[in-house]
């Protein structure tokens, strides 16, 4: 195993210093086999998205776990959770067992699969919860993410259920009754438009519910993509009262706006979809008080047929691995310890994913990310190494380049570009 010496390397924006890192881990020897010339980066622990769609098995064609691990990878990733929404369906041990080993050949960065919460996500009983946690993914986060679990005594029973070992139901928060033929957010934008809202109360009512039915059982709920003004509200009341829940929210959700629909292009179709620029300050505000825990993608690539068509056609969902901390950037500026708590600390504390997230500290495993952060880049969606092209970030110029990443001290990306 080659070992390197990161050169005037800056950890979290701290003067710059030499990082070895030798035998997976960092460490305290003086020098290296390999040099890397770290002038002006600034090294971030590995970044771990609790909310990644890889679309194998099944739909191969938009994304494949080798290809969603190189986006990841390429994005300063070193470990994703991958939803359970493929086809077939995450709900047995050996589907997420394929999936796990998938991502261990692929061997770009630790892919966690989440298990759905009922058979074929259709909402009706119960998944192998127990099996799929104890099979050799060891899955700990349950989902129906693309659907919602709105039946109160599936989600009870589910929170029960998983209560056992700690696990967790993320929960994708949509009130069908109230989202019925929805094509974007309801509001000024969509009653101009003609399109069918998306209500923010169908997100907040099933919030309300869960953070009360997670009370109720003392088990652990996270909200998958936050996405209004009124969830955080929601939150914010529940974690005073000590409910043991976390949220997650998307970088596009803290970045664009409704507006985007009046296009009709359909690249800023999602779920949930674009909110307003109020609820957009309420979401970067959540985010660095603490009250929204993490940044997430939702990664969720879509072949060209299912997205460049009519709006009310094209499913919905954005590709998100290889821009998120840019955006991120974008958002926050340079709070580089801010960031590596939201995007990397907190989702491996919240999943219990052990030697990610760490302090880069001598001994720790060395799964860590470069960044250049005076660099400005114009996204190419020709670029991107999904096999995907939906970026709603076509032509924009996101500043920061992720220079190279090491998973377990391999490097996945040396001088902006995969390794393999
Ligand atoms: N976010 C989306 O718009 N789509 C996701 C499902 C989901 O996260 O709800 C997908 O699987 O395509
Ligand atoms: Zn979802």
């Amino acid at each position: 195993m080659t070992s390197y010496l990161l050169r005037g390397v800056s950890l979290l924006g701290a003067t710059p210093r030499d990082l070895v890192i030798a035998d997976g881990r960092i460490s305290d020897k003086p020098d290296a086999e390999e040099i890397i010339d770290a002038d002006g980066l600034v090294a971030l622990p590995g970044l771990v998205d609790l909310h990644t769609h890889l679309r194998e098995p099944g739909r191969e064609d938009a994304e494949t776990v080798e290809t969603g691990s190189r986006s990841a990878a390429l994005g300063g990733y070193t470990a994703v959770f991958a939803m359970a929404n493929t086809s077939p369906v995450a709900d047995t041990a050996g589907v997420v067992e394929q999936v796990w080993r998938l991502g261990r050949e692929a061997g770009l960065v630790d892919v966690q699969p989440i298990g759905a919460v009922t058979v074929g996500l259709a909402g009706k009983q119960l998944a192998e919860l127990g099996a799929m946690a104890t099979s050799a993914a060891n899955v700990r986060i349950f989902s129906d993410d693309g659907h919602c679990v709105a039946d109160p005594r599936l989600m009870r029973r589910a929170l029960e259920y998983v209560k056992a070992f700690d696990g967790i139901i993320a929960q994708h928060a949509e009130e069908p009754r109230l989202t019925e033929g929805a094509q974007m957010h309801e509001g000024e934008v969509s009653t101009r438009l003609g399109l069918t809202g998306w209500p923010a109360v169908a997100e907040e009512a099933i919030i309300a519910r869960d953070v009360l039915l997670a009370e109720h059982v003392g088990s652990r709920l996270h909200v998958c993509h936050v996405s209004t003004a009124g969830s955080v509200e929601v939150l914010r009341q529940a974690k005073a009262r000590g409910v043991r829940v976390t949220a997650e929210v998307t970088p596009h959700h803290l970045l664009l706006t409704d507006e985007l629909a009046a296009s009709y292009d359909p690249v800023y179709k999602v779920n949930p979809p674009l909110r307003t620029a109020s609820d957009v300050e309420a979401l970067r505000a959540a985010l660095v008080e603490g009250v929204i825990d993490i940044v997430a993608t939702d990664h969720a690539p879509h072949a060209v047929e299912d997205k460049e068509c009519e709006w009310a056609y094209a499913r919905p969902g954005m590709v998100g691995l290889e821009t998120a901390l840019p955006v991120v950037l974008s958002v926050l500026g340079e709070q580089w310890d801010l960031i590596a708590e939201r995007m990397s600390r907190t989702p491996a504390r919240i999943a219990g994913l052990t030697g990610h997230g760490t302090g880069l500290a001598v001994g720790d495993p060395a799964n860590l990310t470069l960044v250049d952060p005076s660099a400005r880049r114009v996204v190419d969606p020709a670029e991107l190494a999904s096999r995907s092209r939906n970026t709603p970030y076509a032509g924009t110029t996101l500043p920061g380049r992720i220079v190279a990443t090491f998973l377990r001290g391999e490097p996945t990306v040396l001088d902006g570009k995969a390794v393999k």
